[in-house]
């Protein structure tokens, strides 16, 4: 049997970290037990602790990033018809704007953290989103484009003449403060891992990341940006990536070969890579760890065990196999003949889960999280059959 694996730990902040805010220190922490997956769960709670005065240049600097947030998210709006805008900008949760959905012959809607916000009873017509694809750029091969110098997103629906007949525009931030309850892990030097449903604050958080990687440590980092989304759109990268350098991937397909380019052509001390999605791009990533260099990734998926069952990114977490236990081994061990191992080293020292913009559940040994779910999935077998 494998040795128990550390408990994951579940970060839990207290305070919604609206952008431009960053998160002050300390904080006060608070232990509670709870049980999550296989494992019993330690939760650590992060409070918002005695309120330290911030310098004075602290202070300037966060104004200074309010008002370009303030810019950045007009650029976004300048998409929408007036009356639209309008009614946006007079949303008490307009800081907090998560995405507006513009769909041919449908009312468009805002997407507050709170829900939807019907934004008029006027169905989009061709022209308003005419009017609103002129203003991005180009789309590339997965129908997203940008808004350049900034981080939003403006994703497409076609029709199957490739007319776009639907819009998704999601609000882009760099949000200072974001990756703080990381520190430790992107400290110390380990590979890690990001997943986490669509819209949980991936993006976001390996942003933050990348920053604290170049500008807090030192490192040569370089990102490896698929649809611009880590950097923004356009050539010069967003400020929210500090001096960590960026490679844009011509399209999709490109991306593992991207991944190489950056190690064997730019010296990095650290890799960051959005949305790791194919086999292709999991042997990359795999490579690139065994060369030593710091990887910190994202994927899809909403706990460890997805990726053990995802044949393409299973390579991620060490890849999956079956063995065959002799009769005397099995009885041992007290399972089926037939088990699953882990085939090798995990690509990934950590890896955490984003439960929520708020909390995270971390792994503080990939590996002996993935060996413990393996061996508890061969128990539950042995129990059915
Ligand atoms: N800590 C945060 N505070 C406020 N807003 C946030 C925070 N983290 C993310 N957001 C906002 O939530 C939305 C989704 O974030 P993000 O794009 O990072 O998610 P994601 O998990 O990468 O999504 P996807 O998987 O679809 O690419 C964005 O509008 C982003 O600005």
């Amino acid at each position: 049997m494998p040795p128990p694996p550390p408990p994951p730990v579940h970060l839990r902040l207290r305070v919604s970290i609206t952008p431009p805010h960053p998160l002050p220190l300390p904080y006060s922490r608070r232990f509670s037990s709870a049980t999550s997956g296989l494992a019993t769960a330690r939760h650590l709670s992060l409070r918002r602790g005695s309120r330290r005065r911030a310098p004075v240049c602290a202070a300037r600097s966060e104004a200074a990033g309010a008002e370009g947030f303030d810019e950045e998210l007009g650029r976004l709006l300048e998409l929408l018809p007036g009356e639209l805008r309008q009614r946006v900008e007079d949303h008490p949760e307009l800081p907090a704007l998560v995405e507006v959905v513009m769909d041919l012959g449908r009312p468009p809607l805002a997407r507050f953290p709170s829900g939807d916000f019907l934004l008029s009873h006027r169905p989009i017509s061709f022209d308003d989103l005419r009017q609103a694809t002129a203003k991005v750029g180009d789309f590339g091969g997965d129908n997203r484009a940008g808004i350049s110098r900034t981080l939003h997103r403006i994703s497409a629906i076609r029709n199957r003449q490739g007319d776009i007949v639907g819009l998704t525009c999601r609000v882009g931030r760099a949000v200072p403060g974001s990756a703080n309850l990381l520190q430790d892990l992107v400290k110390d030097g380990g590979s890690l891992l990001l997943i986490g449903p669509p819209g949980v604050g991936k993006t976001t958080v390996i942003r933050e990341i990348a920053r604290m990687l170049a500008d807090d440590y030192d490192k040569r980092v370089m990102i490896v940006d698929t649809s611009n989304e880590i950097g923004g759109d356009g050539d010069i990268p967003h400020p929210g990536i500090g001096n960590a350098r960026r490679l844009q991937v011509p399209n999709q397909e490109m991306q593992h070969k991207v991944l190489i380019e950056a190690v064997e052509n730019h010296m990095p001390q650290a890799i960051v890579i959005d949305e790791i999605g194919t086999k292709l791009e999991a042997m990359a990533a795999s490579t690139i760890a065994q060369r030593g260099i710091q990887l910190v990734a994202s994927a899809h998926g909403v706990t460890i065990e997805n990726l053990t069952m995802n044949p393409s990114l299973d390579m991620l977490v060490g890849g999956i196999q079956s063995v065959t236990l002799g009769d005397e081994e099995a009885s041992r061990r007290r399972v089926q003949k037939t088990v699953l191992e882990r085939k090798g080293p995990s690509t990934f020292a950590y890896a955490v889960e984003i439960v929520s913009k708020t909390e995270l559940r971390v792994h503080r040994s990939l590996e002996a999280t993935v060996d413990a779910l393996l061996a508890v999935e061969c128990l539950m077998l042995k129990f059915v059959s």
